[in-house]
């Protein structure tokens, strides 16, 4: 099988959501390729904490004594239990996925309403679900799919896609290079030259986060742009045309406009960078200021895990 699903930006490009069916009902997710739980806003949330949002009636089979947690690298979090439900991606079926229903969840879950759930796409071995870590959509559909592999097509201020199954060729310029991903921390971890230390793809972070020598490499072109430290980045006046920023990964190279790198503004007429430290990390963050530049391939057709790039 094949599928496609539209991929929704939300204001300033934040996060992009998919229209997921659960059970029948309709929930937009925020496809996560840097977590791999699948959970929804619940019923058995105080209406309060639901309040705007898609909220899951608990339509599948209780997984009884089940539970999870997840802390996200931003500090957002939430827990639950645990569903057996039917989920539909783009016209791709998991007749039997684990739909992790909310209990509780952080404010930033709550404030932001256009959002009702993360369905991860990282590896199935960072899980959260406790006694028995569940697997991800794309881990239970993989061997239905021509082709087991995902490819994401975020695109800027505009909706984009996610392709299952198979590569669209017209969403892509020139060809797509492969490098080899390390799975050790559960992520699409890979190399990238020019830039120092692991770094992974990930769907829903916003930003692009290097090493400080990169960033303050690129802000140098920036004339008005500083490190300000109580917004905790580089911001810089909104009029100013910014440069493009070029990495080399394998045997290809991605630029990412300069446009994509005026993330929004902060204050009056100062904006924010797309591209911000990742000094503190632990990893380099290719998020979605990057991606929108790429059609990215979450590759498993292999005996090991790769990642595709290509110019979007
Ligand atoms: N992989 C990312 C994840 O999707 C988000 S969770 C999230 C929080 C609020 C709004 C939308 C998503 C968080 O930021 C970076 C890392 O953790």
């Amino acid at each position: 099988s094949t599928g496609s699903v539209s991929a929704s930006p939300e204001s300033y490009d934040e996060s992009y959501l998919i229209p997921v069916s659960i059970g029948g009902t309709t929930f937009h997710l925020d496809l996560d390729t840097g977590s791999s739980d699948l959970w929804v806003f619940s019923t058995q949330q105080p209406a309060s904490q639901r309040s705007g949002h898609t909220a899951y009636k608990q339509t599948g089979t209780k997984k009884s004594g089940y539970t999870w947690n997840i802390s996200y690298g931003d500090g957002s979090g939430a827990k639950g239990d645990v569903y057996v439900d039917k989920v539909v991606v783009g016209g791709v079926t998991a007749t039997s996925q684990a739909v992790e229903a909310a209990t509780s969840v952080s404010s930033s879950f709550t404030s932001d309403t256009d959002n009702d759930g993360l369905i991860g796409a990282a590896f199935s071995s960072i899980n959260t679900v406790s006694p028995q870590q569940q697997l991800t959509f794309f881990d239970n559909v993989k061997n239905s799919l021509s082709q087991k592999l995902f490819a994401a097509r975020l695109r800027y201020h505009t909706a984009g896609t996610y392709d299952y199954g198979y590569i669209d060729s017209s969403k892509y310029s020139g060809s797509i290079h492969y490098v080899p991903v390390n799975t050790a921390n559960g992520f699409w971890e890979f190399t990238a030259s020019g830039v120092s230390g692991s770094s992974i793809a990930d769907t829903g972070t916003t930003l692009l986060y290097i090493p400080d020598s990169n960033v303050d490499a690129y802000y140098a072109n920036v004339d008005s742009a500083s490190y300000d430290s109580s917004q905790g980045g580089y911001t810089f006046d909104c009029d100013e045309s910014l440069p493009d920023w070029t990495v080399t990964i394998g045997s290809g190279s991605i630029t990412v406009p300069g446009e994509y790198i005026n993330f929004a503004p902060v204050s009056g007429n100062t904006c924010f960078g797309g591209i911000q430290s990742s000094d503190g990390i632990g990893f380099n963050i290719f998020g979605d200021i990057f991606l929108k530049a790429t059609y990215t391939v979450f590759d498993q057709t292999q005996s090991s895990p790769r990642l595709g790039f290509a110019q979007g």
